[in-house]
């Protein structure tokens, strides 16, 4: 039996919804099983009646220990992260975090790295809804001296999030930039939106060499992310973009991306 005939997702959302049902809808021979769900305590009722009775839905690590995968892909949020993802890789299985933004956090990088090495296991970062890190991997190796990631969303997308402080989202008339710094601040500070700065920055030249710009546009029709890069070996300039998915600060090829990752472990890197 391979290590990926198991997986586990933690938080059963937009993204964790969509990419139960892709593992669902892919069950055969080859494909992963669903082995267990991860939701908040007291959470657990609805998840189970919307998932086949052969997935366990779990409240806690050991739960999700006891169902034995042998990856567990979390889609549930930063805080997850920083909750989960440390009694998870200390068990020997590896974590995939789509809310890479948490790495961002000071010190928490280096502990889980740390603890991964010393078990045996990974910590795999997907692409998530942006495309483009395996140039940006090349020129790193070649040599990195700027990359900056710009996020464009519309207005609504930024609701509830700091940019609320600077700008009056309902009102909002034309394209405007209301975050420019480093990719650990970004992630940090817009924790439901910015987590591809935080991808994009530790796939590159890192997250406080890696400059962001986070963008509300009202005449955006969806999310873009877009990567300009310059390195020794060349250029790289790639723009992702598209409809958002039943949360609109997340992109719908999230959950696609993720999917994909744990399907062929494409578009990922292990951190
Ligand atoms: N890298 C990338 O490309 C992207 C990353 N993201 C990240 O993905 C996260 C999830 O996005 P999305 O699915 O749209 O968000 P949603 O808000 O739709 O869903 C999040 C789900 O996770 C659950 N949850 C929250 N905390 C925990 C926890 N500690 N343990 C278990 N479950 C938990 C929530 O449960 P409850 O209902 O109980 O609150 C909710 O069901 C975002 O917050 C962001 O961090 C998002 C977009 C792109
Ligand atoms: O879905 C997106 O466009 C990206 C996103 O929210 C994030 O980086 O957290």
């Amino acid at each position: 039996m391979t290590k990926l005939e198991r997986v586990a997702l933690i938080g059963f959302g937009a993204i964790g919804r969509a990419v139960a049902d892709g593992l669902l809808a892919a069950a055969g021979d080859d494909a992963p099983v669903l082995a267990a769900v991860l939701v908040r305590p007291g959470r657990a009722e609805p998840v189970r009646d919307a998932l086949p009775a052969g997935t366990a839905v779990v409240e806690d690590v050991a739960g999700l220990r006891a169902a034995a995968p042998g990856l567990v892909v979390e889609c549930a949020g930063q805080a997850a992260v920083a909750e989960h993802a440390e009694a998870v890789l200390a068990a020997g299985i590896d974590l995939m975090v789509i809310s890479t933004g948490a790495l961002a956090a000071p010190g928490r990088l280096e502990r889980l790295t740390a603890t991964a090495k010393a078990v045996g296991a990974q910590l795999i970062a997907p692409a998530g809804a942006i495309a483009g890190l395996d140039g940006l991997g090349a020129l790193r190796r070649s040599g990195l001296s700027a990359v900056t990631y710009t996020s464009t969303k519309p207005p609504l997308a930024w609701r509830g999030t700091a940019a609320e402080e600077q700008l009056d989202l309902e009102s909002l008339a034309q394209a405007t930039t209301f975050f420019e710094g480093s990719a650990r601040d970004a992630a940090l500070a817009y924790p439901k939106n910015a987590n591809l700065a935080a991808t994009v920055a530790l796939a590159g030249l890192g997250l406080d060499e890696t400059r962001v710009r986070l963008v509300a546009d009202p005449a955006a029709q969806g999310n873009t992310g877009r990567i300009e890069a310059e390195g020794a070996a060349g250029r790289l300039s790639v723009t992702m973009g598209g409809a958002a998915s039943a949360n609109p600060k997340t992109s719908a090829s999230t959950a696609w991306s993720l999917l994909d990752a744990i399907l062929r472990r494409g578009a990922s890197f292990v951190i």
